[in-house]
């Protein structure tokens, strides 16, 4: 990979990087303007160091219940391998595309170069200007599609929520970071251990215990409801600052609409019916697909 500096831009072989257009844990995306196609791109920066450095607090230390870490992820960069190789497998119009992988061995970053998404993320949480009932239909029947595509690929994303909805030109919603996603065989991943963001996990994800496994498919349902209930109201359902309080809220308290916005009893009743504590109970993803809202 050539980096020069030249004048006050980075230029990765065709690639010119400009302005800082995400970040968070994983690290950042810039956007990147092609000299061969004259297309930009969202290039999402990891850095390697780093991330042998985060994995390592994460690693579980071996013990009796818990069997050791399989060799294939000994080495983080596996984890970044195994989310490029399942990006590789996707192509749907509501998952964002990967384009390619720039890793030169010798250099200190790994770039993903990602489609741009012209107007990035579809709602920044909190707001006090949350989404109209009609317009959260469409970004929640687009996000429904690209989840139905990543279940039906035996993929469970396991980080639903708005910034991570990016929103197209043409009004089109793109699920993006597959940071923490898995591929699962037979009908269902088994999870275990949490991974996402905290106010949007299940409550059965949150519950202790070793060995215990808890239904992929079911948590990618309670996070999207977390997020529609987060399109229209403007702020999440269950809100603290201590996670361990968090915790508690998710698993006991019932999920609460204001006064204000109003919004319908249907989508009270379809955001109630994916928002059930028991993921046995838990509307599953062709019962929202199907629901009254869903389809009106
Ligand atoms: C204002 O205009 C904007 C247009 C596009 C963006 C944008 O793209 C941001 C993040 N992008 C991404 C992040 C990802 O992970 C964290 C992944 C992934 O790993 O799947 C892929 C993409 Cl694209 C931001 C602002």
């Amino acid at each position: 990979v050539s980096q020069q500096k030249s004048e006050s831009y980075i230029q990765l072989n065709q690639y010119r990087l400009m302005e800082e257009i995400g970040q968070g844990s994983y690290g950042i995306v810039k956007l990147a303007y092609n000299e061969q196609d004259k297309n930009l791109y969202a290039m999402k920066v990891l850095d390697k160091i780093k991330l042998l450095k985060n994995f390592a607090c994460f690693r579980q230390p071996p013990t009796r219940h818990n069997k050791p870490i399989p060799s294939t992820l000994k080495n983080p960069l596996q984890l970044v391998q195994r989310e490029i190789a399942i990006l590789k497998k996707l192509s749907h119009p509501n998952v964002v595309k990967l384009v390619e992988v720039l890793d030169d061995p010798n250099d200190n970053y790994l770039y993903m170069v990602f489609e741009f998404v012209e107007r990035g993320a579809v709602l920044d949480i909190p707001t006090e200007n949350p989404l109209t009932e009609d317009t959260a239909w469409s970004y929640f029947r687009d996000t429904l599609r690209g989840l139905e595509y990543l279940h039906y690929q035996k993929i469970v994303h396991r980080d639903i929520k708005p910034s991570n909805l990016l929103l197209s030109d043409s009004g089109h919603v793109k699920i993006a970071d597959f940071g923490v996603s898995c591929e699962f065989e037979g009908i269902d991943a088994f999870l275990s251990g949490t991974a996402g963001t905290p106010a949007f996990m299940a409550p059965e994800a949150l519950t202790e215990g070793a060995n215990h496994f808890y239904s992929g498919r079911a948590q990618d349902i309670w996070s999207l409801g977390i997020t529609l209930y987060a399109f229209v109201i403007g702020s999440v359902p269950f809100v603290e600052n201590y996670v361990i309080a968090l915790h508690k809220k998710i698993k006991n308290d019932a999920v609460v609409f204001p006064d204000k916005p109003d919004i319908s009893d249907l989508l009270k009743n379809l955001i109630l019916g994916m928002l059930k504590k028991d993921p046995g109970h838990r509307l599953m993803l062709h019962e929202v697909k199907n629901h009254d809202w869903t389809t009106r």
